[in-house]
């Protein structure tokens, strides 16, 4: 069983994970494949549960799980994946069911957000720009050269430095066993949603982690909690 920081008292933050946490990216990414393959009349249907299983593995292996003995060359396969993603709209309903309303309610309340991905930069902003999302968050970071992909914290400690979050009433929202190697590099408490790629095995490495069955589950636990110690007023006699 993996060790995680408690869940503070009062949560002001949440740092999220973007593929399989807030967007159901498989689907996307099996469409581009597909199309890739078709471009060289190759008809092979990707399939998003290879997808979701190989989510945090890095794009590579992915496409080599997905393509199988089409990909020869999976630098050559990946470099073309993410031009080709570049320029795909965003599916308008690629975000999970009740993410976009959730994620209004959350900042209208007050609570500061980010995301930590270990997609490439270019490609988070692109899908929470094209789904009207990226407002929501104050930090947006993704994988680039030269940063330590999750699990390192790097990239959850970039989020939460541009956020100006309070780390100890942050809560690191995922979904996969990386998500959970991350929060704990960066000393934040974990929750799993529920629909998430890797949530099975996430929630054998740490039981104790809140599991939201969707959005209004993450709502009603972060709006809901009483303020903590940090939070009481000491002058009152
Ligand atoms: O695209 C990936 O490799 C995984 O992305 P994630 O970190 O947002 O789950």
């Amino acid at each position: 069983m993996a060790s995680a920081a408690p869940i503070p008292a009062e949560i002001t933050g949440l740092l999220f994970d973007l593929d399989g946490t807030l967007v159901n990216s498989s689907r996307l990414t099996c469409a581009i494949i597909d199309a890739m393959l078709a471009d060289r009349g190759i008809a092979v249907v990707a399939d998003p549960a290879v997808v979701r299983a190989m989510d945090g593995i890095g794009g590579e292996a992915m496409l080599a799980a997905v393509m199988g003995p089409h990909c020869t060359d999976p630098a050559a396969e990946i470099a073309a994946f993410r031009a080709r993603h570049a320029v795909v709209a965003t599916p308008p309903d690629l975000a999970f069911p009740g993410v976009a309303e959730g994620l209004a309610r959350l900042q209208a309340a007050g609570v500061v957000m980010g995301i930590c991905s270990n997609k490439p930069q270019p490609l988070c902003d692109k899908i929470l720009q094209d789904l009207g999302l990226a407002g929501r968050f104050r930090a947006i970071i993704g994988a680039s050269a030269g940063r330590p992909r999750k699990p390192a914290a790097h990239t959850a400690l970039l989020a939460l430095q541009a956020m100006g979050a309070d780390v100890q009433r942050t809560l690191y929202v995922g979904d996969t066993m990386v998500d959970v190697g991350t929060a704990a590099a960066a000393g934040l408490p974990i929750a799993l949603m529920a629909w998430g790629y890797g949530v099975d095995a996430a929630r054998a490495g740490v039981p104790q982690a809140p599991l939201f069955a969707d959005m209004q589950a993450l709502l009603d636990f972060v709006l809901s909690r009483p303020a903590g110690p940090l939070h009481q007023d000491t002058d009152s006699c």
